[in-house]
């Protein structure tokens, strides 16, 4: 695979009209790369600024005040600075970053007691994940017309019927803040250890700050800007496996720049899962190799055949002290 340089640009104004051509980048770009830009991506610009707004008015909060809602092993509410480490085989100290997990709203309801910040803004925090929902409903609409999945087995709405808002799932919403400084205490250049992403994809939203970085080869990362307009969107480790490697679920990490020293970093990812209960085994596309261990003859090389909740608790097992 050549080395590209730059992440891929991926217009969604004309998916409605032309969901085949849409599609075919979106399989140019999870193929290579596992990354692109999504624009015309249907999420009101004055939603993203009010969530980062609303991400800026809670990390400000003090600290007390945000660990009575502490991270668990159900992935709900806050994570302290340096309590996360994403890539623990190569980090000195946990990820320089806080964060606090939304999870679905179901049937409208939060998962659990909100902070009183966000119980205030409910409506607000709502409107930005349903948002999130129809966008990534989207693209995993052009996900399985790019793997041309038989209309008889579920067609274009493959994943879709996989990933209902209202059921159980690991998704997220998760709002993030890299504070400022920190680098020259700690001599740490990564903020955010190099990892993939766990589910099916991950929408991103940047705002001001740079700060992201793709693998783009064994030796290459790119920076991953900020694009005006355009929510950045990357494969997981889900849609890999499913896709038996078609579609790459490329490492990134968030490392440090000099205007890191004075600025706080503010993101927001929508991480996007199945619901608990969906079994993982092949898709039905013909353009996806076969996965030979599932099918082996030989009874032990089988794997066994996880549901989507089983292998998300895995995946945050190793990464978490809780
Ligand atoms: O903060 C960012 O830009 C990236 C965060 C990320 O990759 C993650 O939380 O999985
Ligand atoms: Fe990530």
């Amino acid at each position: 695979m050549a080395t590209l340089d730059k992440l891929p640009i991926i217009d969604f104004g004309s998916f409605d009209k032309e969901p085949v051509k849409v599609a075919q980048q979106v399989l140019d770009a999870c193929k290579s790369i596992g990354f692109f830009y999504m624009t015309n991506h249907g999420i009101p610009l004055d939603k993203v600024d009010n969530a980062f707004e609303m991400a800026k008015g809670y990390f400000d909060l003090p600290s007390e005040e945000k660990r009575k809602f502490l991270i668990k092993e159900d992935n709900y509410g806050y994570s302290e600075l340096y309590s996360e480490t994403l890539d623990p085989d190569n980090q000195r100290q946990g990820d320089h970053k806080e964060g606090f997990n939304f999870k679905n709203f179901i049937d409208g309801k939060a998962y659990a007691p909100l902070p009183a910040f966000f119980e205030e803004r409910e409506e607000a925090v709502k409107a930005f994940s349903y948002a999130c929902q129809e966008t990534s409903a989207r693209v995993l609409e052009a996900f399985a017309i790019a793997l041309e999945i038989p209309e008889d087995q579920g067609g274009r709405n493959w994943f879709k019927d996989r990933h209902h808002y209202n059921r159980k799932s690991g998704q997220v919403l998760r709002f993030l803040k890299y504070p400022r400084g920190g680098e020259v205490s700690y001599k740490e250049p990564v903020r955010a250890g190099a990892h993939s992403d766990y589910g099916s994809l991950t929408l991103l939203f940047q705002k001001d700050v740079p700060g992201l970085e793709v693998q783009a080869s064994r030796a290459a990362w790119i920076p991953a800007p900020l694009v005006d307009g355009a929510v950045l969107v990357n494969v997981g480790d889900l849609m890999e496996f499913w896709t038996n490697g078609l579609f790459k679920s490329t490492l990134h990490r968030v490392t440090f720049l000099p205007e890191h020293n004075h600025l706080d970093r503010y993101s927001i990812p929508f991480f996007v899962h199945p619901e608990d209960g969906v079994l993982l085994t092949p898709i039905p596309s013909s353009i996806v190799p076969p996965h030979t261990a599932a099918g082996s003859e030989d009874e032990t090389k089988k794997k066994p055949i996880m549901t989507a909740g089983e292998h998300l608790r895995h995946r945050l097992k190793a990464t978490y002290s809780f």
